[in-house]
């Protein structure tokens, strides 16, 4: 049996990137999707508007739902405050196995908790498992029909705050529209729309940030 994609993705940074250097490992996995074999990293373009508002946010306990090899993990992580603290959820182990190899290598493993299962049933126990009384900062980035109810599940379990931003991936392409009926529907979130494109492509795709109001 061949390789997986994850496995070269991880065989390319290994090659390529510099160990304990977080930019080489974005660089390298870009490179290598860009020019060698498409994958579903958020990517350099939408890559950018994620830096920015995490710059803005700034956020002590940050929150990653969809880890798969662990390219927005490093992205998140490398630009979080010392003490601030990342959790992912990763439901494929085979993903979860990468993004474990590639998190070290980029030197974040202390910055970062990866955690395998299914969203709905690790958000719950976030408070109990992690000590996290609220997260300042969602990354949705997995199933798009898992976007919604996970939402209503982070609010219902007293995980979001006033001025929690949630900036969720893929909201064009595959696209979310239950989602962002949900978030720009609602009195309890203030969000707007960063037209970018899907990862590596000429496609349109984008990033919608929505702020809990409380
Ligand atoms: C497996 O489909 C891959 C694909 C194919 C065509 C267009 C978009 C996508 C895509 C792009 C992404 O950024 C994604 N992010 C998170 N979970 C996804 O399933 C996902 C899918
Ligand atoms: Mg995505």
């Amino acid at each position: 049996t061949g390789s997986s994609r994850p496995q070269r993705m991880l065989k390319a940074v290994q090659k390529n990137a510099t160990k304990g250097d977080p930019q080489s490992v974005i660089s390298a996995i870009d490179y290598y999707c860009r020019h060698k074999e498409w994958a579903m990293n958020v990517g350099d373009d939408k890559g950018l508007i994620l830096d920015s508002v995490l710059t803005e946010v700034n956020p002590s306990t940050a929150l990653e739902l969809g880890t798969y090899c662990g390219y927005s993990t490093v992205r998140i992580a490398r630009l979080l405050s010392p003490g601030s603290k990342l959790i992912t959820v990763e439901f494929n182990p085979a993903f979860a196995e990468v993004a474990h190899q590639i998190i070290a290598y980029a030197g974040l493993q202390d910055k970062v908790t990866l955690v395998e299962g299914p969203s709905g049933d690790l958000i719950p126990k976030m408070k109990e498992q992690f000590g996290i009384k609220y997260f300042d900062f969602v990354f949705l980035d997995h199933w798009k029909d898992r976007y919604v109810p996970d939402t209503k599940l982070l609010e219902d379990c007293g995980l979001l705050k006033k001025g929690t931003v949630l900036l969720a991936d893929n909201v064009i392409c595959p696209g979310a529209p239950e989602y962002l009926k949900y978030v720009r529907n609602s009195p309890r979130y203030e969000s707007r729309y960063y037209k970018s494109n899907l990862e590596y492509t000429k496609v349109e795709d984008g990033l919608e940030k929505s702020v809990f109001l409380g």
